[in-house]
């Protein structure tokens, strides 16, 4: 017999009041690197985008991103390519001790006003290992044959 054990890291997410009711985040293809995330806006108001603006959509959960990694929140690119909506500050990070509900800072960078209503899936979250590193201070910085060539320096 083979027991067949699930070995990958547990993202445990906690429902708030206004998340009740709505599908978990959830991976919309087995290969899908982020969980797309739900708009936990109120069901009889849905938040109208203008053009040029911005705003910060609830998802309606806590997540607890498992120790030694982040969430990272990324737009979805049919809602970018179909009506210019984007994440403002994409990635968005979250903090693996964050505590605080997950929003999403929307961009309309459209020319046509966008609706928002419940349950709208608009963005997704990728859960990637991140390193914290021992920071150190030196007088001079080693040397390497690229130096401080940069920006173009290797031609366009
Ligand atoms: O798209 C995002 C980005 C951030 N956050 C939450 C989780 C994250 O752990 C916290 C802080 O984010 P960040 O470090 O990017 O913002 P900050 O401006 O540096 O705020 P802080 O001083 O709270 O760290 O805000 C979200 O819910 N969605
Ligand atoms: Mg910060």
């Amino acid at each position: 017999m083979t027991i067949h054990h699930d070995v990958r890291p547990t993202l445990n997410l906690i429902r708030l009041a206004n998340g009740e009711g709505l599908d978990l985040p959830a991976y919309e293809s087995k290969g899908a690197a982020g969980m797309d995330l739900r708009a936990a806006v109120d069901e009889a108001a849905p938040l109208t985008l203008q053009p040029g603006k911005r705003a910060l959509v609830p998802t309606g959960f806590i997540f607890e991103i498992p120790e030694g990694f982040e969430g990272q929140v990324r737009p979805r690119s049919g809602l970018a390519f179909k009506h210019g909506i984007t994440c403002l500050n994409s990635p968005g990070t979250v903090d693996s001790d964050y505590r605080g509900e997950v929003k999403v800072l929307l961009a309309n960078l459209g020319d046509e006003a966008f609706i928002i209503e419940r349950g709208m899936r608009i963005a997704q979250m990728v859960i990637a290992p991140v390193t914290q590193v021992r920071v150190a201070e030196s007088a001079a910085a080693s040397e390497t044959t690229r130096g401080a060539g940069g920006f173009g320096s290797t031609g366009v």
